[in-house]
C-alpha cells in the first residue's frame, strides 16, 4: 500500500540536541497511527516537519509516494496534510463558519456563505462533528473547538490529519466521541497521526503505534503486537520500572486534621465567557487530597483564581489555616505556602522568552534574594533537589523556556512549585502533557505531600487519576458543587452523569 505520507531518515538538531535522528514513519490510508514517547522524545518536532512548519536538516518526505518539499504549512496543506496544534488556531470572536471559511484553500473574494454552510453540514454529519456553525468560537467548549479544527482541515481537503495531544484537554466522554470521529474518518480512507501520552487511549483506538525515544524511532508495532508493558519498555528502555507507570496502591489517609483551606459559601461573579461560582463550601484538610471532577469550563479556572486571590469574592469567605484570607493577594497567598500548578503554564506561570533558570526563580518571592541580587546557586540547588525528588531530568538552565517541549515546560513548573514544602498544593490538571513515568512520579509526590500532613486540591478530568488520589471527590458543574463523595464511594458513571449535568446533586 502506498502511504499517504512517509518520512524517510528525517533528522533535525537544535545545537547539540538531536530532536529527530534518522526517523522513518509511514502513514497509510484508513489508519490511526499513534505516536508516543516520553517528554522531549521528538514527537512534536516530527509532526511539525510533516506539516512543513519546521524544516528538517536531512531526510525526505514523500506524499502519495512522491517526493515533496514542504517549506511551509501552506505547501503541506496543498498536498492534503493538515495539523491540529495543542493550542488551537481559531479566532475566538468569529463564528465557526467564518473560521472554517477563512481556512478554505480556494477562498473566493466573495464567500458564498450558504454553499460553505452546506458543505460544513455535510462533513459534520458524515463524521459526527456536529457544532453550532453560527456560534462565536469563544462560546464553544474545548471539545467543540477541536471539532471545528478538524472540520477546517476536512473542508480544506486534508487527507492526512496530524493531531498533537488532542485528548490532553478533553473530558472522558469527549475522548470517546473523538475516537468515534477517528473511526468514521478511517472508514473513508483518511490517515490520522495521533500523538498522546495515554497508553490506554493508544490501545483503544490505534491500528499502528510508533514509539520515539531520544529523537529516534525506537519501535513501530501493529496494534495486535502491542501491549502496555511492551510500549512502556520501548518508551523508556528495557528496564523501565513498570510500576512507575502503573498506579501504585492508594494509601488510606489518616483522619484529616484541621482544615488548611476552607471556602464558606464562596461565590463570585463572572464576566464574558467565565463561569460564576455559586456558594461553594469546600474544605481541604491537612493530610488530605480533595479531588475536583468536572468537564472543562465548569468553573475550575475560576475556582483556582478565587483560591489564589486573583478573583474577588462576591460573597462568602475564604480561610487559610484558620486565618481569614478572603481579601489576600496572590503574593500573600503564595507567601503563606500556597503552590499552584496552573491549567496552562505558558499562559499563567511561565514566560517562554525567559530562560529556564529565570522561570524557576519566578514566583519564589524574595526567598533567594540576598540584598539586591538573587542567590542563583542556592536557587539552582533547591530546584535540582526538587527535580530529583520527581525523577525529572533537569533541563539546560540557559535555554529559553519556549524551546522546551510541552511536557518539559510542565515539568519545570511542577518542580518549581513543589520545591518549598507548600502547605497547600493547588494542582490544576497537573499531569496534562506529562509522559506516563513523569505523571506517575508526580502522583507519588502528591501522595507524599498528603503523607506529610499537607493539603492538595486536585482538579482533573481524568477519573482514574481522581480515583487513585482523592480522599474525597467533589463534582463541579456550572460553577456549583453537584456532588460529594468519599473515597471509593463513587462510580465513574455516576460522576460522569453529574459532570455533564445529567443528574441531580448527590452526596454520599
Ligand atoms: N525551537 C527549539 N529550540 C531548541 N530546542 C528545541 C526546539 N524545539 C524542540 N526542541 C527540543 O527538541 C526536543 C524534542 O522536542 P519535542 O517538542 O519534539 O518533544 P515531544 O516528544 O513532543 O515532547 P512532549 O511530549 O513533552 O511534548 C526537546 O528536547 C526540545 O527541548
Amino acid at each position: 500500500m502506498t502511504p499517504l505520507i512517509e518520512a524517510r531518515g528525517i533528522s533535525k538538531a537544535y545545537g547539540a540536541l538531536k530532536a529527530n535522528d534518522h526517523v522513518d514513519l509511514r502513514l497509510n490510508p484508513g489508519e490511526v497511527h499513534a505516536l508516543i514517547g516520553e517528554n522531549g522524545a521528538g514527537k512534536s518536532t516530527l509532526s511539525k516537519i510533516l506539516y512543513g512548519f519546521v524544516q528538517p536538516d536531512a531526510g525526505d518526505i514523500l506524499v502519495g509516494g512522491k517526493p515533496a518539499v514542504l517549506r511551509t504549512p501552506r505547501d503541506a496543506r496543498a498536498l492534503g496534510v493538515g495539523m491540529v496544534f495543542q493550542n488551537f488556531m481559531l479566532i475566538p470572536p468569529m463564528s465557526v463558519l467564518e473560521n472554517i471559511a477563512l481556512f478554505l484553500p480556494d477562498l473566493p473574494a466573495v464567500v458564498d456563505r450558504r454553499a460553505v454552510e452546506q458543505r460544513v453540514h455535510d462533513f459534520a454529519k458524515r463524521f459526527g462533528l456536529g457544532v453550532d456553525v453560527h456560534a462565536p468560537v469563544r462560546q464553544l467548549s474545548v471539545g467543540d473547538r477541536q471539532k471545528v479544527e478538524i472540520l477546517k482541515l476536512l473542508l480544506a481537503r486534508a487527507r492526512v490529519l496530524i493531531l498533537d495531544e488532542p485528548t490532553k484537554v478533553l473530558a472522558p466522554h469527549e475522548v470517546a466521541e473523538l475516537f468515534r470521529v477517528f473511526e468514521s474518518l478511517k472508514a473513508e480512507g483518511y490517515a490520522i497521526l495521533f500523538i498522546t501520552h495515554k497508553i490506554r487511549e493508544v490501545l483503544a483506538c490505534a491500528d499502528r503505534i510508533s514509539v520515539m525515544r531520544h529523537g529516534a524511532m525506537a519501535g513501530s508495532f501493529a496494534r495486535g503486537e502491542a501491549d502496555a508493558q511492551k510500549l512502556v519498555e520501548t518508551m523508556f528502555g528495557e528496564h523501565a520500572p513498570m510500576q512507575a507507570a502503573v498506579a501504585s496502591a492508594a494509601v488510606a489517609p489518616s483522619t484529616p486534621a484541621s482544615p488548611v483551606l476552607e471556602l464558606r459559601g464562596a461565590s463570585c461573579r463572572a464576566t464574558g465567557s467565565e463561569t460564576a461560582l455559586a456558594e461553594l463550601d469546600i474544605s481541604v484538610g491537612a493530610g488530605e487530597i480533595v479531588g475536583i471532577a468536572g468537564v472543562s469550563g465548569s468553573g475550575q479556572k475560576e475556582l483556582g483564581d478565587l483560591i489564589l486571590g486573583l478573583r474577588p469574592l462576591a460573597s462568602g469567605s475564604k480561610w487559610l489555616c484558620g486565618e481569614d484570607a478572603s481579601a489576600w493577594s496572590i503574593a500573600r497567598m503564595r507567601e503563606a505556602g500556597v503552590a499552584v500548578i496552573p491549567e496552562d503554564p505558558l499562559a499563567m506561570a511561565a514566560f517562554p522568552g525567559m530562560s529556564v533558570r529565570e522561570n524557576l526563580a519566578l514566583g519564589t518571592g524574595r526567598r533567594y534574594w540576598r540584598g539586591a541580587t538573587v542567590d542563583w546557586p542556592a536557587l539552582e540547588a533547591a530546584m535540582a533537589k526538587s527535580f530529583r525528588a520527581l525523577s525529572f531530568p533537569m533541563p539546560a538552565l540557559d535555554l529559553p523556556l519556549g524551546a522546551l517541549s510541552g511536557g518539559n515546560v510542565q515539568r519545570v513548573v511542577v518542580a518549581r512549585e513543589m520545591a518549598h514544602q507548600p502547605r497547600l498544593v493547588l494542582a490544576l490538571y497537573p499531569t496534562r502533557g506529562l509522559d506516563v513515568r513523569s505523571a506517575a512520579s508526580l502522583r507519588e509526590l502528591l501522595r507524599s505531600v498528603r503523607g506529610e500532613g499537607r493539603a492538595v486540591l486536585l482538579v482533573s478530568e481524568d477519573l482514574d487519576e481522581l480515583a487513585e488520589l482523592s480522599d474525597r471527590l467533589l463534582v463541579l458543574f456550572a460553577g456549583a458543587v453537584a456532588g460529594e463523595f468519599r473515597r471509593g464511594a463513587w462510580t465513574a458513571e455516576e460522576v460522569g452523569l453529574l459532570m455533564t449535568g445529567s443528574k441531580e446533586a448527590a452526596h454520599a
